[in-house]
């Protein structure tokens, strides 16, 4: 009987999880989504126990489908969307719905926590502050609803709600920890500073645990409920951008992460946490101990082409709709699109900016307006690696991954947009087998990350820059970049006449 471990990639739009052997072999993967909720623009919200019951569908599916014996799975380990607030009661219960990454009705929070801490909090954290960072919604929650913060035993981000249904144990990885901005990334200790400031009990900080530690096995109930084994052994997984960097291979700073997921990231290993880029970038620890990563965010990548497929193109499949794009020509016939559709993070920290279309023309057809979709979504991730350029970077290859890495097109229009070969890896689920890497490594299959990665990790493919591409996309960049500044200030007086009414 071959022996595996599972990996829980706990997305935004699904979860996916990955059986994989001690060889690194991928046996078996299965996917279960579940749905986004905005009571309100700007408002992001998911039931946890939709992730908790649609992770279960997956292992079942794994186990009556796919054949795995649950004497198989040796261990688990899981990848989780950063920084989303799930609030549990003294029974440990969930108090409300989880507030997510991109939920951005934290602005008066992030200004109270800039004007209360200013430099100190960059200097704790390694980040400033922003909407999407857990502290600022646990400030929401205090000022909104004092009644359920009351109730509040413990805070958890989204993968370890998930890890404590499987195991009944309480934890947050350094990881996730950097992510929610309570942490001092200097120490690694939680930051009493910034709980005394904010007046946030450590009665409701969950336990530190180290990516690779065994925090439990499989309960006896979930057992039952999942067909999983007692004695399959779990640990602590880590934020999905650090394990979509391990699981592409990124353990040395010159080759960096392009991940298009729900959200998009450029993303930089990091010896040391540095403020090389004047806290234009996040800092986060790394799922390897003592390292960190750095990297900007595009708020909706691979959400501004399931929102345009949604509302436009709902007849059409994912791939129809991109030969629809490979169509039309670099530039999409005059058209230019900015993916701020739920504000910006990443160079731009604002949550009331919103997205554009510049050019439209009577003779554009819906593919132009697909290509201009993901031609926009990659010049946000250009902004993102021009940051790490002017801080003197250089890179010699980017590895593509996230849904988005599935499309050739979009992966051609990446190494042409950024001017750097792109790699594709066999699989495109970065995150989940930087979690199978995580259970491999905790269960002692390999001495370290870099020994796994050299059995786990496969390069499918590399995508050259084309030159003559590589200037016509330079010329268009160059107008993209305008369109922040020219409409940004349209779009707020939009949205605040949105509001009034
Ligand atoms: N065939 C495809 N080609 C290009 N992009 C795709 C394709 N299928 C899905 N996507 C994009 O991938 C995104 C989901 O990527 P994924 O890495 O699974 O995200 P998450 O981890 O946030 O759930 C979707 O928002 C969608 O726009
Ligand atoms: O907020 C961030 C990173 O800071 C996001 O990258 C989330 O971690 C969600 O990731 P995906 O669901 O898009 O993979």
């Amino acid at each position: 009987m071959t022996e595996c471990v599972l990996g829980v990639d706990l997305g935004t739009s699904a979860v996916k999880v990955s059986a994989v052997d001690r060889a690194g072999n991928i046996i078996a993967q299965e996917a279960f989504d579940y749905p986004l909720s905005q009571p309100q623009s700007g408002y992001s919200e998911q039931n946890p126990n939709d992730w908790v019951m649609s992770t279960t569908v997956a292992i079942v599916r794994l186990i009556l489908d796919d054949h795995i014996d649950p004497a198989q799975i040796t261990g688990i380990s899981y990848s989780g969307q950063m920084h989303g607030l799930v609030l549990l009661d003294q029974d440990y219960h969930v108090l409300r719905p989880a507030i997510l990454w991109n939920d951005t009705r934290t602005t008066a929070e992030r200004e109270e926590i800039e004007q209360t801490m200013g430099d100190e909090f960059v200097r704790i954290t390694g980040n400033r502050p922003l909407e999407g960072f857990t502290l600022p919604k646990l400030l929401w929650v205090k000022k909104h609803e004092p009644e359920l913060w009351d109730k509040t035993a413990v805070f958890l981000t989204p993968k370890d709600y998930v890890r404590y249904r499987m195991t009944g144990k309480l934890g947050i990885d350094f990881s996730d920890a950097t992510g929610t901005t309570l942490l001092d990334i200097h120490t690694n200790q939680w930051s009493q500073e910034i709980c005394d400031r904010f007046e946030i009990s450590d009665r409701i900080l969950p336990p530190l645990v180290h990516s690779d530690d065994l925090v439990g096995t499989v309960t006896a109930e979930y057992a039952e409920f999942s067909g999983l084994s007692q004695d399959t052994k779990v640990f602590g997984g880590g934020a999905d951008n650090a394990c979509g960097a391990l699981g592409a291979g990124i353990l040395r700073p010159e080759v960096v992460l392009s991940s298009i997921g729900t959200s998009g990231v450029i993303l930089k290993y990091e010896d040391h946490p540095t403020d090389a880029y004047q806290g234009q970038v996040q800092m986060e620890d790394h799922v390897v101990n003592d390292a960190y990563y750095s990297m900007g965010v595009t708020l909706a990548a691979g959400y501004s082409l399931s929102w345009y497929k949604k509302t436009f193109c709902a007849d059409l499949t994912f791939e129809q709709m991109l030969n629809g794009a490979a169509a039309s020509e670099i530039g999409a016939h005059g058209l230019l699109f900015t993916p701020y559709i739920v504000g910006e993070r990443t160079p731009y920290a604002d949550a009331e900016v919103r997205g554009s279309f510049i050019g439209v023309d009577a003779t554009q057809t819906r593919g132009d307006f697909t290509r201009s979709v993901i031609e926009g979504v990659t010049f946000s991730f250009r902004d993102l690696l021009e940051i790490y350029r002017q801080a003197g970077a250089h890179f010699k290859r980017v590895v593509a991954i996230g849904g988005g890495a599935k499309s050739p097109l979009w992966l051609q229009m990446q190494a042409d947009i950024f001017n750097v070969p792109v790699q594709k890896l066999e699989n495109e689920q970065g995150p989940g087998l930087g979690a199978t890497m995580i259970a491999a490594v905790g269960l002692g299959w390999y001495p370290d990350y870099q020994s796994c990665a050299d059995q786990f990790v496969h390069v499918d493919q590399v995508y050259q820059p084309i030159p003559t591409n590589v200037e016509r996309y330079n010329q268009i960049y160059a107008l993209y970049h305008e369109v922040y500044p020219q409409t940004k200030d349209l779009t707020h007086q939009l949205q605040a006449l949105k509001a009034d009414h």
